[in-house]
């Protein structure tokens, strides 16, 4: 528990404007000083988010005796609601806010709900001044109202037409993607009727890249599957751009993501929707009801290193090396990750289109994770290749790393967003159509499956048929 209170010390002292942070961090105890003063760093991120839960929950009010300060309570409760839990034995003062574990978690995804924010990463308050150069963007759920009505309401509201970093008053509707609207950075929607109502969907500029390029088809008949859905911003655009027809499979992981997705689709009104609680992985592609499914949306969780924070460089004198091995660790597994999804989406019998998406800037997770699905066995079998540039959004000029690439060329298939360059945070795009034609026998699994799959007798009792 000490390293709990050595962190809230920290921040105390940091509030009491007794020195710089730099200089508070390096005057820790020296014993796990380097793990103390990662806590620091964190809390502050979410120090916002945080102190509204404990608020919200009257953690304070009601543990007044055994948690003594906020600060206290920040650190504790960063570690339980975005970590893996509270890394201290038993005693009164994680008793006292595990009694509270319910009542705080529920809080949280509350506010995520509220804020309608697709990962943890972007409650984080402590935005660069990048952040200030990035617009907030809202996009018009086309299902509910049109972009047309959306500009009177705001008009009717004292907004003009103008650049939105221009003055709080400022909006414009974005250059790119059709029904995005742009508002000055400190503009904030939570307030708003038609924000409540899901007329209006808060989400990134960047962010509504996958949908687009996926350019799902419309019809009755037409589906479409979002591999990792929650919150549901893409579903939900996805949703819009099918004109709220034919059928969308969203699946989710995550039980409590799940319920946020869930509740996020009703406020949409996204009725051609069904969300599905499962890990897509262990989706059969081969089962019947996935036999018309032609576009795949592919966003799987990912390192958020394009999501701006300030803060982190302050880590990099603390415990750099120690840092950069996690780093190396954590990127290799997601992108493993990746590319067991991007391959899985290619066994999907009719799959025509994929796209596969990161809100990461490293190579490890894009280009390069692009690169081994590409000389994959499915990629190979079901004939899978880039799109051509000229079908993958060809108006936005930044383009993928060549480098990183096998043929070089191929790099202007994909698209990426630099945090606070591109009025967006960072960002990648990447979408396989099929080539050739597939025969039958080459729809079959190949024989380098990585993965054990939990639908495999149905599987096998659908190939004996
Ligand atoms: C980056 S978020 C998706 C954001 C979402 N596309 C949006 O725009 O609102 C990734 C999501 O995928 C989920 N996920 C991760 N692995 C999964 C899997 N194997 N199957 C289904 N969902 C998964 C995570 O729980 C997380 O909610």
């Amino acid at each position: 528990m000490n390293f709990y209170f050595d962190a809230a010390k920290a921040l105390d002292r940091l509030d009491s404007k007794q020195g710089s942070i730099k200089g508070i961090l390096a005057s820790m105890p020296q014993a796990n000083r380097a793990r103390s003063a990662a806590l620091v760093i964190e809390t502050l991120k979410y120090k916002s988010v945080l102190t509204e839960v404990i608020h919200t929950s009257k953690l304070l009010a009601e543990e007044k005796k055994k948690i003594t300060s906020l600060n206290l309570a920040l650190v504790l409760v960063h570690d339980l609601l975005l970590t893996s839990g509270i890394q201290a034995g038993d005693g009164p003062v994680k008793q006292a806010i595990l009694r509270h574990k319910t009542r705080l978690r529920s809080e949280f995804q509350r506010i995520k709900v509220k804020r309608a924010v697709t990962s943890n990463l972007q409650l984080i308050n402590a935005g660069d001044e990048r952040a200030e150069r990035i617009p907030r963007y809202v996009r018009v759920n086309t299902s509910l109202c049109s972009t047309e009505d959306a500009v009177e309401y705001f008009t009717s509201q004292g907004f003009r037409v103008a650049d939105p970093l221009s003055d709080s008053k400022a909006f414009s509707k974005d250059g790119h993607i059709p029904d995005l609207l742009a508002f000055n950075p400190a503009f904030r929607f939570h307030d708003d009727s038609w924000y409540k109502s899901g007329k209006l969907i808060i989400q990134d500029k960047a962010s509504c890249f996958p949908a687009y390029v996926l350019n799902p088809p419309l019809g009755d008949d037409r589906v479409a599957i979002d591999a990792t859905s929650a919150p549901g911003n893409k579903t939900s655009h996805l949703s819009a751009l099918m004109q709220n027809r034919g059928k969308i499979f969203a699946f989710e992981r995550d039980k409590t993501r799940f319920t946020t997705l869930s509740k996020m689709l009703s406020i949409a009104k996204c009725e051609n929707v069904e969300p599905i609680r499962a890990d897509f992985l262990t989706v059969d592609p081969m089962d019947s009801q996935y036999a018309q499914v032609t576009h795949i949306l592919v966003d799987p969780s990912c390192s958020g290193s394009g999501i701006v924070n300030r803060l982190d460089h302050l880590l990099e004198s603390e415990n750099k090396e120690e840092t950069d091995q996690n780093e190396l660790d954590r990127l290799q597994k997601l992108s493993s990750f990746q590319l067991l999804m991007i391959k899985h989406a290619m066994k999907f019998p009719a799959a025509q289109k994929i796209v596969y998406s990161t809100c990461s800037i490293h190579a490890e997770e894009n280009e390069r994770v692009v690169q081994h699905a590409l000389s994959s066995e499915e990629a190979k079998v079901a004939g899978f290749t880039l799109a051509p540039s000229t079908s993958v959004l060809p108006s936005w000029n930044r383009r993928g790393l060549p480098e990183e690439m096998g043929n070089p060329s191929q790099a202007a298939s994909l698209i990426r967003c630099v945090p606070g360059e591109d009025q967006t945070n960072g960002f990648f795009v990447s979408c396989f159509v099929r080539g050739g034609k597939v025969s039958s026998s080459s729809m079959k699994r190949p024989a380098t499956d990585l993965h054990s799959h939990s639908g495999s007798k149905k599987r096998r009792k659908a190939a004996k048929k």
